[in-house]
């Protein structure tokens, strides 16, 4: 709670509504203990009394009535009206879209017929003709309101339960046994239950107007009853002569309404996670840098990382996700990047072009140098320029990088002019030709095609063929095999292998698999916790590796063929990089750790073979 008012207040317009609209509800609950005249005591001898008059502070209206008193019990009413309606068209709005959204077919084309008939009239209109059917009154005007803003809520949490209803949870809860009512009372209703708030937060204001609406038009509350609406109408024939009967109500619905808009949109923005997580809405273009200086290139290489620091700033905490990582890459080499998941493999990736989420992320030191020219903190249009067509990625999952509502073939076409200017029918020509060269059969129609009409290796693919667009230097391929069968995975590789020796392609490949390591890679480096610690030639790390960490990891590799043995997982979990220990990160998880490795930092030692260990393998 008071982390999520502590986002609330960091919007200082959302804490300047959240102030007023306080302070307004305070008094309209103190109203009846206020020393205020009656509200509805009329005195026709003082009648349009101007504001700071003895005893009336706001002045009186045309019946000599209190203003300031029927300003504070109008306020008490509209408020109670408004926050009703916004309830009774939430929860009922809510009830409806849940229903259709969870059990579809039939029960969704009724109800959803039913509220977009109600969608098809004006609101205003159809808030009349309930009242005219009702009969004018308060009550009457909140059922208005309330019907009318029914189909609201009911379309966008329609929206939001289709999403849910198919997601493998909810069928997990039903192959677990649960009935409907449980389902969705227990696992759709907690999911739903932030949109209706900010569904609400955001409609309060833009219902008390609606009431005021009414009551203006003599439908809602009935004379001698104040409600800001009324009090409005009743000012309507003294606008010039008596302003302030008017401006009185009038700058009570602003105020209100206004205050509930900018505490609504904090709201919205306070519940959103990426909000809670410290990434808030926007992130910036490329990565925040705060680095001291550049350290000193430590070689040549097409592309270099010198002690690489990317860290997240998240509240108080700071996770350090790379940690002084050095790395280089030679043209037409393969660099295997290894560790386990959260080792920092696609955080080191994703700095090389400044692509880590800023905010929380902030590239605290270090240097990227591709082809001597330090990256990091260079101007957006720098690095835009690079992008894809220097250095272009390869992710796991190219379902979620390619666009699914465009042809693979106009998506290629795309990326090919965003740095080259050439016709469309030279880059489509290129697009087929990039197509035949990732092996894709029939490669002029399956231009064509829709990413969801492709396999999985198909689609894996289309993505090397959107890095290739450009005809880069250097691809950096993000577990591109995961997600595959081993077959597929064979496929890929061998690809992957070939375009690198036809194009003299540099490649940086991250994995948590060294068998795959050893069939593409040249050398590998080995990360935990954010740092280096082993690297070399791939043979030799394989056949003798220093890091107990490295030779575990390599024991967990089954070998075809090679006998029943039992697969050694490694015991423990990497650790959390916002809370590393001190010295050896891998030494709580480490049979050989000794009082010295959990001491200070370990340097990486060695020449061509590095280690970062005090007594690595082998080593007497
Ligand atoms: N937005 C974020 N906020 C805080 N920490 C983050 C954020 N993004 C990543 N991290 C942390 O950074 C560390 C490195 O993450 P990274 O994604 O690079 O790991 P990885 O080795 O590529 O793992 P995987 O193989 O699962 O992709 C992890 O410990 C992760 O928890």
């Amino acid at each position: 709670m008071s982390l999520f008012l502590r986002l609330l207040f960091r919007n200082k317009l959302a804490g300047f509504g959240a102030v007023v609209l306080g302070v307004i509800v305070l008094l309209a609950l103190l109203t009846p203990i206020l020393p205020l005249h009656l509200p509805n005591e009329t005195n026709t001898a003082n009648r349009f009394l101007r504001p700071m008059s003895e005893g009336h502070l706001l002045g009186t209206d045309h019946l000599g009535r209190d203003l300031l008193s029927r300003l504070m019990w109008g306020t008490r009413l509209s408020l109670a009206v408004g926050f009703a309606a916004a309830l009774v068209a939430g929860l009922l709005g809510a009830a409806i879209g849940v229903m259709a959204g969870y059990f579809g077919g039939r029960t969704d084309n009724v109800t959803m017929r039913g509220v977009d008939m109600l969608m098809a009239f004006p609101y205003i209109l159809l808030a009349l003709a309930i009242v005219a059917v009702l009969g004018p009154g308060l009550l009457n005007a909140l059922i208005a309101v309330a019907v009318v803003n029914i189909p609201f809520f009911a379309r966008n949490i329609r929206g939001v339960t289709v999403g849910i209803a198919h997601r493998e949870f909810i069928d997990a809860a039903k192959l677990a046994g649960m009935g409907h009512t449980r389902i969705l009372l227990t696992e759709v209703v907690p999911n739903i239950v932030p949109v209706v708030v900010i569904a609400m937060s955001t409609t309060i204001g833009w219902m008390i107007l609606e009431t005021a609406g009414l009551s203006f038009l003599g439908l809602g509350s009935q004379p001698p009853q104040a409600d800001l609406g009324s009090m409005l109408g009743e000012a309507r024939s003294a606008l010039i002569t008596a302003p302030h009967t008017s401006i009185v109500p009038g700058v009570m619905i602003l105020l209100i309404v206004m205050s509930v808009n900018l505490l609504g949109d904090g709201i919205r923005d306070a519940l959103d996670p990426r909000l809670r997580s410290g990434a808030l809405a926007r992130p910036m273009a490329t990565t925040r840098v705060e680095r001291a200086e550049a350290p000193a290139p430590k070689g040549e290489g097409l592309l270099r990382i010198d002690d690489l620091e990317t860290q997240f700033h998240v509240g108080s905490r700071i996770y350090k996700a790379v940690n002084k990582v050095s790395l280089d890459l030679k043209p037409g080499e393969c660099l295997g990047l290894i560790g386990e998941s959260g080792s920092g493999k696609s955080v080191t990736a994703l700095s090389v072009m400044g692509l880590v989420a800023s905010p929380p992320g902030v590239i605290t030191g270090g240097a990227v140098r591709l082809e001597g020219r330090d990256l990091i903190g260079a101007p957006y249009e720098v690095l835009r320029s690079l992008r894809g067509r220097k250095v272009a990625y390869i992710f796991q999952d190219p379902l979620s990088t390619l666009h699914p509502l465009y042809h693979i073939g106009d998506q290629l076409i795309e990326a090919i002019r965003v740095h080259e200017h050439v016709t469309h029918a030279q880059a489509h020509e290129r697009a087929v030709k990039l197509l035949e060269d990732v092996r894709i059969p029939n490669a002029g129609a399956r231009a064509k095609a829709y990413p969801h009409e492709l396999s999985g290796g198909m689609r894996q693919r289309v993505g090397i063929a959107m890095a290739l667009a450009n005809d880069p230097d250097i691809i950096i391929a993000d577990e591109p095999t995961t997600a595959l069968d081993v077959t597929v995975q064979a496929q890929i590789l061998a690809l992957l292998s070939d375009l690198r020796r036809d194009r003299g392609l540099a490649i940086l490949f991250i994995t948590h698999d060294f068998g795959v390591v050893g069939q593409l890679c040249d050398r590998v480096a080995v990360m935990y916790g954010g740092r280096i610690v082993e690297a070399g030639d791939t043979a030799e790390v394989l056949a003798a590796p220093a890091h107990p960490y490295t030779k575990r990891l390599i024991a967990c590799v089954p070998e075809l063929g090679g006998g029943r043995r039992e697969l050694a997982a490694i015991p423990g979990l990497p650790p959390a990089v916002d809370d590393l220990p001190a010295g050896c990160a891998f030494a709580p998880r480490c049979d050989k750790a000794q009082t010295a490795c959990r001491a200070d930092e370990i340097d990486l030692t060695g020449d061509t073979h590095k280690v970062r260990c005090l007594y690595p393998e082998g080593a007497s």
